[in-house]
């Protein structure tokens, strides 16, 4: 049995010997019924499963490149994700002191132990096979991998969220992802992700790579980036800033105005603001702030998701319409009120978090411990 959606291209092991490991730079595998036959007593088929993301990065130049990119010190413990059939750990533990290659395909792991042992490499690897997402990572200096697409926003969380502390992380990620985690405010691909990872990490541009230097050959192209981890991080409660940005995200380009009118988002953060006002005795009710709220603006929209945790346990009319004003009260107070967040640079953004708070309105309902890892924010990036 094979993986639940696997390539219907195949490749022998004599191919992927041939082409996986030594093809030429931008060489395309065309699979051709004379060489599949011949070889087919010989050894044995590898299917590539699309669903892990099993494209192989043949070109020689851009291996190269990344590893030159990537700033590896001899003395360095390197972290790869998904290596594959090895093409790039074989450079990377000629440039550093230790791999730790996570990889959850055992025919890959086989064929990576095997190859790495040819070239007496082995006392340098460490193979973890098992799911990247699933497996507590051990310290590593830094991250260079070509990623499978699939699994882009949960590991960046994870890495960048982690417990691990690490100098930089240079992926190879499809085209689109890379040029959201690289958006400024303003820009159209502009969104959660970025300003969540661009709260704590840097992400600068490295280099494209064309769809053509992979096999078989993807229908994305694709680009390199690192992420290097601020020294400096705002001193935020992390679980509190991304369960706003997913609020304010949850309509882009609507008017945090709009957003925040919507009835379903009201209770939820009236119930979530009441749980952290009741454990410090500060419940939230009433309105500190000279504004008002009319009904008749309120709007309804069914096409939203419903973001609350089961029954928000709503108060008397009157208590939501007090905090209805004070939320207003809030955007209007620092101008937010007819901003969208896709222009909003991280800083304006941190602003209207803390406006929130001291009026105490909250969008998560603990306090992260200090120091806590930060598992949940990065769990809340599903694939
Ligand atoms: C894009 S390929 C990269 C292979 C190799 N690094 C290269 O550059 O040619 C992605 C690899 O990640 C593996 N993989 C997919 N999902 C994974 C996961 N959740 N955890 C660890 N490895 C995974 C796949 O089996 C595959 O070998």
């Amino acid at each position: 049995m094979h993986g639940p959606s696997h390539f219907r291209r195949h490749l022998t092991g004599f191919l992927l010997r041939r082409h996986l490991l030594h093809t030429k730079p931008g060489r395309r595998y065309v699979p051709r019924n004379d060489d599949v036959q011949k070889k087919d007593n010989e050894e044995k088929h590898m299917f590539l499963y699309k669903s892990w993301g099993q494209h192989i990065l043949t070109n020689p130049r851009v291996l190269d490149t990344i590893v030159r990119k990537s700033n590896i010190k001899p003395t360095d413990t390197v972290l790869e994700i998904g290596p594959g059939t090895g093409n790039l750990t074989l450079r990377l533990l000629q440039a550093a002191q230790r791999v730790v290659a996570v990889e959850l395909d055992t025919r890959m792991v086989e064929i990576l132990r095997k190859r790495v042992a040819e070239h007496g490499l082995e006392d340098q690897l460490t193979v973890i096979c098992k799911d990247a997402l699933k497996t507590d990572f051990p310290q590593f200096d830094l991250v260079v991998a070509n990623i499978p697409y699939g699994i882009s926003s949960p590991l960046v969380a994870k890495l960048v969220f982690g417990a691990n502390p690490f100098r930089s992380a240079t992926l190879l990620l499809q085209k689109e992802f890379a040029r959201r985690l690289l958006a400024n405010p303003g820009d159209s691909e502009f969104n959660r992700l970025a300003v969540n990872v661009k709260l704590v990490a840097e992400v600068e541009f490295v280099m494209d790579v064309s769809k053509r230097d992979f096999l078989p050959c993807p229908k994305v192209d694709s680009s390199v980036v690192t992420i290097r981890p601020k020294a400096e991080v705002p001193n935020v409660d992390l679980n509190e800033w991304c369960a706003f940005t997913r609020t304010c995200f949850s309509k882009k380009n609507k008017t945090l105005g709009a957003t925040f009118k919507h009835k379903r988002r009201v209770m939820e953060l009236w119930r979530l603001s009441n749980l952290r006002g009741s454990e410090t005795g500060n419940a939230v009710s009433g309105c500190n702030y000279d504004c008002s709220y009319d009904e008749d603006e309120e709007e309804e929209d069914g096409n939203e998701s419903d973001e609350g945790n089961g029954d928000p346990s709503p108060g008397s009319e009157m208590e939501m319409s007090l905090f209805k004003e004070k939320i207003n009260g809030v955007l209007k107070l620092g101008g937010f009120d007819d901003k969208r967040p896709a222009k909003l640079s991280g800083k304006e953004l941190l602003q209207l978090l803390s406006l929130f708070n001291q009026a105490g309105i909250h969008f998560h309902d603990q306090a992260k411990p200090r120091n806590a890892d930060n598992i949940a924010v990065a769990a809340s990036y599903s694939t």
